[in-house]
C-alpha cells in the first residue's frame, strides 16, 4: 500500500528512500533545467489514497534568492504554500521575526531539541545550527498546503535519507561574484560571516552538479523568469492542490 508523504516523513533517517529515476534535462546558457518526471506527481499518491500535497526543498547558497523567490510564492498564492519555520541560533536580523521567519533559540535548546528527536534534519551553516522540525512541517501538512523548506545542502542530504519526498529545486547565482554583490548588497552578514557563506557557495555549487541530486536547478538571473520557471516547475502540484482545496 502506497503510504502519504505525511505518514512516510516520519521514518527515520536510516530508512532511505531508493533513489529516483534518471532525470530529464534540457539546458541554455541562462539556465541549467533537470526535470525529474515524477515532479508534481504527489496528487498521484493522493490517488493512491491518503497524500496531501507533496514537499518542496528549496536550497541553493546563501544570498541565491531562496527567500525572495518563495515570499513571491506565497504571495500570489496565498493560503496554498505554507513555510516550514525552522529552528535556528543565530540572532534575529532587523524585521525577522520569532516564530514567522525562524524559531530564534538558543543553541542549549537547540541541543535539547537534536537530542529529544524534534529535528527531521539538523545542520551547522556559517557558525549557527539550523534545523527543521517535525513540527514545523506538521503545522503546514494540518493545513493541507504545500510545504515548502528552505534548508541548505547538508538538509538535503539528511532529508534524501528520509520518506519526506519532497519536490528538490535548487537555487543557483548567475555566478559567485553577483552572489557576494548581492550578498554584500543585502547589507546582513559580518565580513566573517559572508566568507564562510560565499565558501559554502563555492562547494555546494559543485555538489549540485552530482546527477539527480534535484529534480530542478534555476539559475536566478533575472528574478521574473526565475520566478515563472519556478511557478512551472510546481505547476501540476499547484493545480492538484487547487482543485483539492476547491473540492
Ligand atoms: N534576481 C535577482 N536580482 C537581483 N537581486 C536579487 C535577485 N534575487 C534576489 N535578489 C536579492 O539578493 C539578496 C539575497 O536574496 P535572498 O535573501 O532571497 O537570498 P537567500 O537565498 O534566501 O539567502 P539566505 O540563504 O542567506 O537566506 C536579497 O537582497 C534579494 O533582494
Ligand atoms: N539544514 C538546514 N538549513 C537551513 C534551515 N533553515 C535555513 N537553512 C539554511 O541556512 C542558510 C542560512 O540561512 P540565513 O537565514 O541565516 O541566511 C541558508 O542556506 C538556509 O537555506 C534548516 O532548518 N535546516
Amino acid at each position: 500500500m502506497i503510504r502519504s508523504w505525511r505518514q512516510i516523513f516520519r521514518v527515520t533517517a536510516a530508512d532511505a528512500a531508493p533513489a529516483g529515476p534518471a532525470p530529464f534535462v534540457t539546458s541554455s546558457v541562462a539556465q541549467v533545467y533537470k526535470r525529474n518526471p515524477e515532479v508534481g506527481c504527489g496528487q498521484a499518491l493522493a490517488k493512491g489514497g491518503m497524500a496531501g500535497p507533496r514537499p518542496v526543498v528549496l536550497t541553493g547558497p546563501s544570498g541565491a534568492g531562496k527567500s525572495t523567490l518563495l515570499k513571491m510564492l506565497m504571495r500570489e498564492y496565498e493560503g496554498l504554500f505554507g513555510f516550514s519555520v525552522s529552528h535556528t541560533t543565530r540572532k534575529p536580523r532587523p524585521g525577522e521575526v520569532h516564530g514567522k521567519d525562524y524559531h530564534f533559540v538558543t543553541l542549549e535548546d537547540m541541543k535539547k531539541g537534536v537530542e529529544r528527536g524534534d529535528f527531521i534534519e539538523h545542520a551547522v551553516f556559517s557558525g549557527n545550527m539550523y534545523g527543521t522540525s517535525t513540527a514545523a512541517v506538521q503545522a503546514v501538512q494540518a493545513n493541507n498546503q504545500i510545504c515548502i523548506l528552505d534548508i541548505d545542502m547538508q538538509g538535503v542530504k539528511s532529508i534524501k535519507k528520509t520518506r519526506l519526498n519532497p519536490i528538490y529545486i535548487s537555487i543557483h547565482p548567475p555566478s559567485v561574484q553577483i552572489l557576494e554583490k548581492r550578498l554584500r548588497d543585502r547589507n546582513t552578514e559580518s565580513e566573517e560571516s559572508l566568507q564562510k557563506r560565499l565558501n559554502a557557495a563555492i562547494e555546494d555549487l559543485e555538489i549540485s552538479k552530482e546527477p539527480g541530486l534535484f529534480d530542478a536547478i534555476i539559475v536566478n538571473d533575472d528574478l521574473e523568469e526565475a520566478y515563472t520557471k519556478l511557478k512551472g516547475i510546481l505547476g501540476e502540484e499547484i493545480k492538484q492542490t487547487q482543485s483539492g482545496k476547491n473540492s
